[in-house]
């Protein structure tokens, strides 16, 4: 086993940055580079810092010891200065030690997996944690991390293990009497367990909605004012307006944040039928945005129509160009006047959306409790045939088992694992 080391703080200058090491030769490697004796494990100590006759830095050096740290492994922390000069000389010193090695993309988290200290689920949430932008995505980041699917696919997992034992001990009497009729219970672990699992992943496309954040497309006849409010919801110049109709050709992307949710916010181009060759394009963007889109916001003129495009029940239409109470409701971008009700308005059609969200966020979450139950509707299945074969009962129970196992990453995840911490940054 190597000892890893790396830069865990980002990188340039801060007040404080962190190298990080972990592997069977982490105290020793400190040790070499500091004068006095190491602080008491988990203790933080301030040590001067030195090698081959150089000072290095004044820092904070803490360790963990084997078992109790992070990684599992025996580890330590340097607290420097958070310079870009020390740490690249305390970083050289640490090279220049016998057994250890800068460590690759994710590897700490790795060594954390590999220990069974973390599950794949709470790495996938630690990620999510490090990406998160919105409160939602921090939420929901943080309980993935605390592992509560691991914990509830352990006791699926169990159920399940049981039910297929109590089966196999059938089939070896099978020429003897059966001293007791093991289905009833194996049935209602069954039908339990699927329940159960159907509901969780009932709730992980808004799950993933919460993760991947939602389009939210301005759509409406030219020269509505689509572009300016889309700027004023933006809080900045990102699109061109004019008076003149047509104005806008490309879709245009803002990220925001509507009610702890991410969103994506498409101005488009005003639909009509273009004369304009590069007009007609932009059109043809604006409907195909905007039907993939969450939700459309229809802002209307006088007019009151839109070509091309039908509203959806749960989209919102509103007038543009309301300056003023006597302009009647609607929204105005110059003015501001509706736009604190139009963001409420979306806010609480997408929050509608992730109020089903539970543990399952990632499609390949989804992917392996979709095999689960599948496996378990097989064994349901076989279960009600006359005559019923038990081995394939419990060999279905097995396989929605393994699924689950899939799941928390304690099978067959080597490809998978390359994916995700290429991910993740080095030191983490
Ligand atoms: N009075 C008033 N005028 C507005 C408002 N919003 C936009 N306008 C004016 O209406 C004209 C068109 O505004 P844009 O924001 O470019 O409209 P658009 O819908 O993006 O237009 P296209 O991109 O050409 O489809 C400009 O002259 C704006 O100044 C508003 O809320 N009130
Ligand atoms: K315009
Ligand atoms: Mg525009």
């Amino acid at each position: 086993m190597d000892t890893i080391y790396a830069l865990a703080s980002a990188r340039g200058k801060a007040g404080v940055a962190v190298i990080r090491l972990s592997g069977p030769a982490a105290h020793a490697a400190v040790a070499a580079l500091c004068a006095s004796p190491l602080p008491a494990l988990r203790r933080a100590g301030l040590r001067r810092l030195s090698w081959q006759g150089d000072v290095l830095d004044e820092a904070l050096v803490l360790l963990f010891p084997q078992g109790a740290s992070y990684t599992g492994e025996e580890s330590a922390e340097l607290h420097l200065h958070g310079s870009s000069a020390v740490v690249a000389a305390v970083l050289r010193a640490l090279a220049a030690q016998p057994g250890l090695r800068l460590a690759e993309p994710g590897e700490f988290t790795r060594q954390a997996l590999e220990n069974g200290r973390l599950d794949l689920t709470q790495v996938e949430g630690l990620a999510d944690l490090i990406d998160a932008e919105t409160e939602a995505q921090r939420r929901q980041a943080l309980r993935a991390l605390d592992g509560v699917l691991g914990r509830q696919a352990a006791q699926w997992r169990e159920s399940l293990v049981r039910a297929a034992a109590l089966i196999e001990a059938t089939i070896d009497f099978a020429d003897e009497d059966v001293p007791v009729d093991v289905m009833p219970e194996v049935g209602s672990l069954v039908t339990h367990v699927l329940a159960d699992l159907r509901r969780e992943t009932a709730g992980a496309a808004a799950a993933e909605r919460i993760r991947e954040g939602f389009e939210v497309a301005i759509v409406g006849p030219p020269n509505a004012g689509k572009s300016t409010l889309f700027n004023a919801l933006a809080g900045r110049e990102a699109a061109i307006t004019s008076a003149v109709a047509g104005t806008t050709r490309d879709v245009i992307e803002v990220r925001m944040e509507i009610a702890g949710l991410a969103v994506t916010l498409l101005d488009t181009a005003g639909l009509r039928e273009a004369e304009d060759e590069v007009e007609r394009i932009g059109v043809s963007r604006a409907l195909d945005r905007a039907r993939k889109a969450d939700l459309r916001v229809f802002l209307l003129d006088e007019a009151g129509e839109t070509e091309g495009l039908e509203p959806l029940p749960e989209d919102i239409v509103l007038r543009g160009k309301a300056d003023t109470p006597s302009d009647g409701p609607g929204v105005s971008g110059r003015t501001g006047r509706g736009i604190p009700e139009l963001l409420a308005a979306i806010g609480q059609r997408l929050e509608q959306r992730v109020a089903g969200a539970g543990m399952v966020i990632r499609e390949r979450q989804h992917r392996a409790m979709i095999l689960a139950i599948k496996a378990m509707e097989s064994a349901q299945n076989e279960i009600g045939r006359a005559p019923r074969r038990d081995e394939l009962v419990a060999a279905h129970l097995r396989d929605a088992a393994r699924a689950l196992a899939m799941l928390v990453g304690r099978i067959d995840v080597e490809d998978l694992l390359g994916e995700i911490f290429a991910r993740f940054c080095i030191g983490k």
